[in-house]
C-alpha cells in the first residue's frame, strides 16, 4: 500500500514540524527498528522542494531535489535538504539513494544568486548552512548513491562525490568542479573530496582547468561509477549496490566509512571560520563580483 502527502508549506518551523508529524506517522513502526511498509512522503515549502519515497520493502530513501528550474542550492533548499538527512537518520534509513526529479539537471551547484551581490551577512548565512548539509551528508551512517540524472556543476559534483556510490545518465549530461572557469577556486573540502575521489593527479588536472566531464570521460577517471542509458537502469543498479549492504552490520559499516572519511571531515570541522573567512575575502571582492555579474548576465542570454 501506498500512501501519498502533498504539503504546501511557507517557513521552515513548519516545514519542520510537519516532518516530525509525517515522519511519526511514516515510521511509528510498533516493535520494529525498521522503516514503515508502504510510505510515501513528500514535502514542499517555499524555499525549497525534496520529494522523499521510502521502499517499503528495503527501507531505502529516494530524495528528489526539485527546486525549480535547476535545483540550485540556496540557504533555505540547502537547510531543507539538511532537515530531510536528519529525519532519515533518526528513522534509521537504510539507504538513501539522491536524485533529481527535474529534467537534464542534477543540480546546477550553488544559486550564483547567493553569491552576487551579497553581503558578508548573508554569505555567512548561506556558506555556514552548506558546510553544515555537506557535513550531515558526506557522514552519512546509512550508505548513499547519487543517482546523477543531469547535469552537476560546481556543488552539484560536491554533493554526488559525497555520496558513496555515483551512478550517472548518459551521454548528454556533465559533472565536475567547474570553479577556476568562473574566475573563482572551489573551497579546500571540495579539492580534498575530489582527490579522495579521483587522486590527486587526476583530481589536479581537473580542478585547474575546471573540467566538466562527460558521463564516459567521468566513468573513464572514476568521478562516476557507473553510467547508464535510462533512468529505471540506475534505479535498479542504485538499488543493487545498496542492496549489498543489507547483510552487513550497520556499525560496522558505518565506522568503516568515517575512518575513511575522517581527515576530510576534520578537515572541515577543524577549519570552518578559516574556509568563511576565504570565501568572503574572495567573493565580496570587486573583481570577483564582477565575474559573477557577467557569468549570470550569459546564462540569462542563452
Ligand atoms: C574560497 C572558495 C570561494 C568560493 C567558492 C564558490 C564555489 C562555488 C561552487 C559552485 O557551485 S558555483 C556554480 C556552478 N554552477 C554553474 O556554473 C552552473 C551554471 N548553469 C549552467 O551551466 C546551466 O544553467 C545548466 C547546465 C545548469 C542548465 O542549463 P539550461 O537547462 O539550459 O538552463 P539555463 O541555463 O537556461 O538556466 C535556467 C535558469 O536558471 C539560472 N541558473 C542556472 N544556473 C544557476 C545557478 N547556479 N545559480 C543561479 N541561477 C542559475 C539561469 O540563469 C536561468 O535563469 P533565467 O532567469 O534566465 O530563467
Amino acid at each position: 500500500m501506498i500512501i501519498s502527502f502533498h504539503y504546501n508549506i511557507g517557513n521552515q518551523g513548519i516545514f519542520h514540524n510537519s516532518i516530525m508529524f509525517v515522519k511519526k506517522a511514516l515510521f511509528a513502526v510498533p516493535n520494529s527498528k525498521s522503516l514503515p511498509i508502504g510510505l510515501v512522503a513528500r514535502f514542499s515549502s517555499a524555499t525549497g522542494d525534496i520529494g522523499v519515497t521510502v521502499n517499503d520493502k528495503t527501507g531505502v530513501a529516494t530524495v528528489k531535489l526539485q527546486r525549480a528550474p535547476v535545483n540550485s542550492l540556496n540557504t533555505g533548499f540547502l537547510k531543507n535538504i539538511e532537515s530531510t538527512l536528519d529525519s532519515l537518520e533518526k528513522e534509521k534509513a537504510r539507504g538513501l539513494i539522491l536524485t533529481s526529479g527535474l529534467p537534464k539537471i542534477f543540480t546546477a551547484g550553488l544559486d550564483i544568486l547567493e553569491l552576487y551581490n551579497c553581503t558578508t551577512e548573508s554569505l555567512t548565512t548561506f556558506w555556514t548552512q552548506l558546510q553544515s548539509t555537506w557535513l550531515k551528508l558526506h557522514a552519512t551512517s546509512f550508505p548513499s548513491v547519487a543517482l546523477i540524472n543531469g547535469h552537476a556543476p560546481g556543488a552539484g559534483c560536491q554533493l554526488a562525490m559525497s555520496c558513496e556510490y555515483r551512478i550517472m545518465l548518459g551521454p548528454k549530461y556533465t559533472i565536475g568542479l567547474n570553479e577556476t572557469k568562473m574566475g573563482i577556486i572551489a573551497p579546500f573540502w571540495f579539492v580534498d573530496t575530489m582527490i579522495d575521489t579521483l587522486g590527486p593527479r587526476q583530481a589536479e588536472l581537473a580542478l585547474t582547468s575546471g573540467k566538466l566531464f562527460t558521463s564516459s570521460e567521468a566513468l573513464k577517471v572514476g568521478l562516476i561509477d557507473e553510467e547508464v542509458g535510462s533512468e529505471e537502469e540506475g534505479v535498479a543498479k542504485a538499488e543493487a549496490f545498496l542492496s549489498q549492504y543489507a547483510t552487513i552490520p550497520g556499525t560496522a559499516r558505518k565506522l568503516t566509512k568515517l575512518m575513511i572519511r575522517e581527515k576530510t571531515i576534520s578537515n572541515l570541522v577543524k577549519n570552518k571560520d578559516k574556509d568563511l573567512k576565504n570565501v568572503i575575502d574572495l567573493i565580496t571582492s570587486a573583481q570577483v563580483q564582477k565575474g559573477l555579474g557577467l557569468y549570470l548576465q550569459s546564462l540569462k542570454k542563452k
